[in-house]
């Protein structure tokens, strides 16, 4: 039998006890029964949509999770566990995006090895058929490998962009050289120096003088002459044109966002898009240029009604000098979040861009939102083995900020290292990881409660309460049984110094799990016996070697709503 202490928290108790007040064998002292303040005055601040998903929550209650006496964690976080024990598994995700340096199945699964959690496809890029393979071999390497890789969609957005480059994978512009940008179309006679624009209004809002930056400024022109479709520039600042590249123009210093500002932000060919990422039954749809809550609202109502295996996470990308100006609102009405560092410095001057990454990795924290920081963390490593000493300094200071999540664009899609660039993530955010543990920076952070409900207070103190105890009494791991993932991303919310095993029963909730920081998804099914739950899971990880005897764990569950300390028997 297993020595346990049980804080049971019922919808009004006024003091709750340890009810087996027994030694605990780590540590040999008693822990004293104590007052816990009447959940009746805990305050509840800000509404908050994080809401339990009621399809979700049927499907599991009804207990979807088939065998029901095995335990299901990837095969990666298992071999790492059991090489370095719980304290040192790596607590940041890791998201790569898939192009066509790593679509093939050998380099998806080399990717999945290193420690990819989320493979992402940009749907600027490629073809729907293109996707769907690339869907299907990681879906293929998770059932025969036992990888736990999720999926995630990102959308094109209808911002002005170039086209494809007459089929070139790049080309040089030189200064001073000459170049039409034109909104025609065009198909096999492609004028040389002539880049196609998507945006209709193109040439009717840039003026002569204006300036013209390609990807916020890799490649700088100047506007000379409009004729008709086609606008003549000239290249002040050389550099390489990629296909599809961002566009934005500039007068007097300032960003010119007139018409081009009402273009929508989910595109028609973004809807379609979207279609087929239900279909192919992603993971996470990450929308690109979000300006406010109502496009998230919206594609939320449009997935609920028709995603019928689950549940798609929703993460909006921070891009835009509006969706700055939403920031709050937008995290609320979002699953996730995205800093997507490529454009925001597009459109706001660069040296902001650290200022604004760490407001936003602040805010998603506070309001318990999963935040991803994302391109040129590694952008030198797309031509070379070896990163930056600065890009090391910058994924470093992402990692120590605690964000969840770290992302690799061209790094990983078409350089040359995607393989040693997932290497460099890894191995930074684990010595970052350990050097915030030793600091003990943990210490003193206050988080604001965020809970709109009575039960989600409950919920909320008792995370709190949980990592404090974890922290106090280091132990070794705290587990979570949940139904919806909610409990398990406030009590990463928490950032404790150990991992959190997350045991849920659902495919779609532990795969999004994968993209918060701290949490090891368990696919489990189990019962609202927490007793007969953590017997169960003590021996099937024991049978696995990822736990052995004497091994101490705080154990949550959100169906009781108890906490427990429990010493592996
Ligand atoms: N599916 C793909 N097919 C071909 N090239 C791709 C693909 N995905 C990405 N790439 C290449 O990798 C580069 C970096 O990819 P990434 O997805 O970060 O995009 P991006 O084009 O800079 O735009 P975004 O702002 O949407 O991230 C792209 O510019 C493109 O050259
Ligand atoms: C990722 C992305 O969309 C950006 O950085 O612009
Ligand atoms: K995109
Ligand atoms: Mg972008």
């Amino acid at each position: 039998m297993a020595s346990s202490q049980v804080l049971n928290f019922s919808p009004n108790p006024t003091f709750l006890n340890f009810s087996k007040p027994s030694l605990s064998s780590k540590f040999g002292f008693v822990l004293k029964p104590w007052r816990y303040p009447s959940p009746l005055i805990l305050k509840c601040c800000s509404p908050l949509s994080r809401t339990v998903n009621e399809q979700l929550l049927q499907e599991t209650i009804k207990g979807n999770a088939g065998d029901t006496s095995s335990i299901e964690v990837d095969s990666v976080t298992e071999a790492e566990l059991k090489e370095n024990g719980f304290r040192s598994t790596r607590r940041t995700k890791l998201v790569c995006t898939i192009g066509p340096a790593t679509c093939g199945l050998e380099e998806l699964e080399a990717l999945a090895v290193g420690g990819m959690n989320v493979g992402r496809i940009n749907m600027c890029h490629g073809t729907r058929e293109w996707h769907k393979r690339v869907i299907e071999r990681v879906r293929k390497l998770n059932e025969e490998k036992g990888f736990a890789v999720a999926i995630m969609m990102d959308t094109e957005g209808s911002e002005i962009h170039m086209g494809d480059l007459g089929g070139t994978s790049s080309a040089k512009a030189e200064d001073g050289e000459v170049w039409t940008f034109s909104v025609r179309a065009f198909d096999s006679s492609w004028p040389e120096r002539t880049i196609s624009v998507n945006y209709e209004g193109f040439a009717e809002d840039v003026k002569v003088g204006d300036e013209l930056l390609v990807d916020g400024g890799m490649v700088r022109f100047e506007v000379i002459e409009t004729i008709g479709p086609d606008v003549k520039c000239i290249c002040t600042d050389p550099g390489l044109l990629l296909p599809r590249a961002n566009l934005t123009f500039w007068r007097d210093g300032k960003l010119v966002r007139e018409r081009s500002a009402m273009l929508p932000t989910i595109s028609s060919k973004d809807w379609l898009d979207i279609d087929f990422g239900i279909a192919e039954g992603v993971d996470f749809i990450a929308v690109s240029f979000v300006k406010s809550t109502e496009v998230i609202n919206h594609l939320k109502s449009y997935i609920k009604a028709r995603a019928h295996n689950g549940d798609i996470a929703i993460i909006a990308k921070i891009e835009s000098i509006e969706s700055l100006k939403n920031l709050e609102e937008i995290i609320l009405a979002s699953d996730g979040i995205m800093v997507a560092r490529g454009d925001l410095g597009a459109q706001i001057p660069l040296e902001q861009v650290p200022s604004a990454q760490q407001k936003i990795v602040q805010l998603c924290r506070q309001l318990n939102s999963p935040v991803i920081i994302a391109s040129q963390l590694l952008e030198s490593m797309i031509e070379y083995p070896t990163p930056t000493r600065a890009e090391v300094a910058d994924v470093s200071e992402a990692v120590r900020q605690q964000s969840d999540a770290l992302m690799l664009s061209g790094e990983s899609a078409m350089g040359q290292y995607p393989e040693k660039a997932l290497t460099v993530l890894r191995s930074v955010s684990l010595r970052m990881e350990r050097w915030w543990r030793e600091q003990k920076f943990h210490e003193g952070l206050d988080l604001p409660n965020i809970a709109s409900s009575f039960a989600d207070c409950i919920s909320e103190e008792i995370c709190t309460s949980a990592v404090k105890m974890a922290n106090n009494l280091e132990v070794d791991a705290i587990f979570v049984y949940t139904k919806t993932g909610h409990m398990a991303s406030l009590l990463s919310r928490c950032r404790p110094d150990c991992p959190i095993f997350a045991f849920t029963g659902t495919t779609s909730v532990r795969r999004c799990l994968n993209l918060q920081w701290g949490l090891i998804p368990f696919q489990l099914s189990f019962s609202d016996d927490m007793e007969s739950n953590l017997n169960k899971t003590f021996s099937l990880l024991k049978a696995r070697g990822m736990i052995k005897s004497g091994d101490l764990v705080v154990a949550v569950s959100d169906m009781l709503q108890s906490v427990q300390v429990m010493t592996v028997p």
